[in-house]
């Protein structure tokens, strides 16, 4: 689905076993960035689907786990692009560089004239630079840490909030960058504000009135995450009395599009062609190792499972996570005479999986009845034999 870059698509196309179709009724593997899932009826060969890109707010993660189908994303592959689509809009809303442009476009007809209108008319976008004011980044993730960094060679203050920051960014993260300890801390502090959190019941409407009154007159936020994340009702009020100086948005909408001082973009945070490049790399080769392997890397409901293929007969299961499944797993194995080579039991949340490799030798494609076998045991959501 969507427009996915050649080089990811001909992991597929040169690889045995594998083909790829745009409209295949019944595909093992869906591929896709922005399209919307929740209203679609996955077929039940459906084992995974991998998100080209970061959000996964457009797949139903939660139906998905319940069916065994591993979600997988694209960590960091697209955050080099939307940190230089941030810097690029930071500094080109402080100088009314839209605006102006507008404007210089639409004196298309005015012949000699155009020189002089232009030294009379730059008055109206007289900016300001962004050396010295405050950046306020929230998450800290690969786009925010990206952001803070860079943001403090172009001599802004920055100042950062993300209560679970990753171990890994937080030793990437300058030690320049001030650490809020509350988002109303942030918000108070900032002359501009940009986020890059996921889109959760957690962070939805974070941007709303009550956040809007803690923060400085004229404030600039910048939305590169997800619409939803702002009250837009609460933004169109904030930004006609000014309390919000602009909004700029990735996800424009009908509502949003017109209103004061908003500044809609087409969703092109992600859009270069390295990026688009990233992602589908990143995310082609995760479900081939996935469907060819079981090993499991980068999935957001499933944890990380990995041992390497040696050609070696394996069993996955995924399943609830509650007590003696790995022993009814083995028990089943040890009904067949299986002996276990090696062997991985992940948990995230409610659910694990389990890979186990065979020891025993078999030709054919199949044991018979063992899939059944551990289909049936109570809590098991998908066993496959590889
Ligand atoms: N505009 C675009 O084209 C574009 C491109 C990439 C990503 N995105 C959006 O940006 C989001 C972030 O991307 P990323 O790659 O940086 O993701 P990431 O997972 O690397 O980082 C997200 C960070 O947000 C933090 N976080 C979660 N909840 C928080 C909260 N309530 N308050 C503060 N911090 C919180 C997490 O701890 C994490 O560090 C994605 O989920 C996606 O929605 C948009
Ligand atoms: O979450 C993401 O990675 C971005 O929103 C990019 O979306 P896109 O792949 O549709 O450009």
């Amino acid at each position: 689905m969507n427009n996915i870059a050649a080089v990811g698509l001909n992991v597929f196309e040169n690889a045995e076993n594998f083909q790829v179709n745009d409209e295949a009724v019944s595909p093992d593997g869906i591929i896709l960035r922005s399209a919307n899932l929740h209203d679609t009826e996955f077929d039940s060969n459906v084992k995974a689907i991998a998100r080209a890109g970061a959000g996964v707010n457009n797949i139903p993660v939660q139906a998905c786990t319940e069916r065994g189908i591993v979600v997988f994303n694209t960590p960091g592959a697209n955050a080099n692009a939307v940190k230089e689509l941030i810097l690029t809009t930071i500094m080109a809303v402080s100088r009314n560089l839209f605006e102006g442009v507008k404007w210089t476009n639409e004196l298309k007809g005015q012949g000699d004239m155009i020189p002089k209108l232009v030294e009379a008319g730059k008055k109206q976008f007289v900016g300001r630079e962004v050396k010295g004011k405050t950046l306020g980044v929230i998450g800290l993730g690969h786009i925010g840490a990206l952001v803070a960094n860079n943001a403090l060679d172009l001599d802004m203050d920055v100042i950062g909030f993300d209560p679970f920051i990753s171990v890994d960014t937080a030793w990437n993260l300058s030690r320049n960058v001030q650490r809020a300890l509350t988002i109303e801390q942030l918000f108070a502090a900032s002359d501009y504000i940009t986020v890059h959190v996921p889109l959760t019941d957690n962070t939805r409407n974070m941007f709303n009135k009550e956040a809007f009154s803690v923060m400085k007159n004229g404030a600039v936020i910048l939305n590169f995450s997800r619409g939803e994340l702002v009250n837009e009702e609460d933004m169109r009020a904030a930004l006609e009395n000014g309390k919000i100086g602009k909004y700029v948005t990735d996800f424009p909408n009908e509502n949003v599009i017109g209103m004061k001082n908003v500044i809609p973009i087409p969703h092109l945070g992600a859009s270069t062609s390295e990026s688009e490049e990233n992602c589908a790399l990143m995310a082609a080769r995760q479900m081939k190792e996935y469907l060819e392997t079981g090993n499991i890397k980068n999935s957001v409901n499933f944890g990380n499972v990995e041992i390497p293929f040696t050609g070696k007969r394996r069993v996955t299961v995924a399943h609830k996570n509650v007590p003696n499944m790995v022993g009814q797993i083995t028990a089943a194995l040890s009904e067949y005479s299986l002996n276990i080579a090696d062997m991985v039991n992940r948990s995230k949340g409610d659910y694990a999986y389990t890979l186990i490799d065979i020891d025993n030798q078999f030709n054919g494609d199949v044991i018979p009845g063992l899939t059944e076998k551990l289909s049936s045991i109570p809590d098991v959501i998908l066993a496959r034999i590889i």
